[in-house]
């Protein structure tokens, strides 16, 4: 069994739980009266590479990174530092996260807001919009064609903003196939925990140009937005290397300023 395969095997038994906890229905009349959802993809369609930020308290790759006991005054960091968009791993049992996280963020930022889990079935779609995310993550590895294609539709329709994650070319085909408008390209093998970050420029140029394409994992500083913007990020999604230094903020700003370079639409 691959780190996907049990990452998702712990994420159907919660769902099993939940669901039993809270009926569909219940769900669904939560997620009328949540805000409505925020535009995620006027923020990433902006001038330069924006910034996505993630709290991320730990990871199966490198285990606890960071207590992370307010979620929302590091999202607020986060913002102060020109983030476009704010990612919270909501994954309980391998990433420590939560939907009460997600909750908490959303109401103290007013930029976008993406739930980063596993994501099999509609009811967890509604659960992110119930809670106020603006935007889903959909793993291409985790999903049957028909399935992400169902998705897809479903998070358009209950207006949530998909980013459909790929990390090879036949993975970003099936993503745009499925209607992508928001493609990621994982550095991460999710089956290895292998990070490779020339993986996006392999995998990028296969992706059409309308599609706005988002670098994931590895960056560990400016250096690397800068090295994926050279291959056509529009965006770079950034865990680790900010939950775990001193100041998010200021790695954020320091991120937002290399993205902002006007050179970077030259070469990109
Ligand atoms: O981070 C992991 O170890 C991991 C393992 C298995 C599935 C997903 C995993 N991470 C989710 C992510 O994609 C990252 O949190 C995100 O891209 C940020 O990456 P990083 O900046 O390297 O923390």
């Amino acid at each position: 069994m691959s780190v996907l395969d049990e990452i998702i095997e712990g994420v159907r038994a919660d769902l099993a739980d939940r669901q039993r906890e809270v009926p569909l229905d219940a769900l669904k009349e939560k997620a009328a009266k949540a805000p409505a959802a925020r535009d995620a993809l006027g923020a990433l369609r902006g001038p330069g590479v924006s910034v996505i930020a993630e709290v991320k308290r730990s990871s199966p790759s490198k285990g606890a990174l960071a207590a992370i006991a307010d979620p929302a005054a590091l999202a607020r960091d986060y913002e102060a530092g020109g983030a476009k968009v704010i990612s919270v791993l909501t994954e309980r049992r391998r990433f420590g996260g939560s939907l009460a996280d997600l909750a908490e963020v959303r109401a103290n930022v007013d930029i976008s807001i993406l739930r980063k889990d596993f994501i099999v079935t509609s009811y967890q779609l509604w659960e992110a919009r119930a809670a106020g995310a603006d935007m889903v993550l959909l793993i291409v590895a985790a999903l049957e064609q028909d399935a992400l294609v169902s998705l897809v539709e479903r998070a358009e329709s209950i207006g949530l903003l998909p980013l459909v994650e790929a990390h090879t070319e036949e993975e970003a085909a099936r993503a745009v196939e499925a209607g992508a408008k928001v493609v990621g390209v994982n550095a991460r093998d999710l089956r290895t925990l292998k990070v490779d970050r020339g993986v996006f420029a392999r995998v990028a140029p296969t992706i059409p140009k309308d599609v706005v394409k988002i670098a994931e994992s590895g960056v560990r500083g400016p250096h690397d937005l800068l090295a994926y913007a050279s291959s056509g990020a529009d965006a770079v999604l950034v865990g680790e290397s900010l939950v775990i230094g001193r100041d998010p903020r200021a790695a954020v700003a320091d991120l937002v300023a290399a993205g902002a370079h006007p050179a970077l639409r030259q070469s990109g």
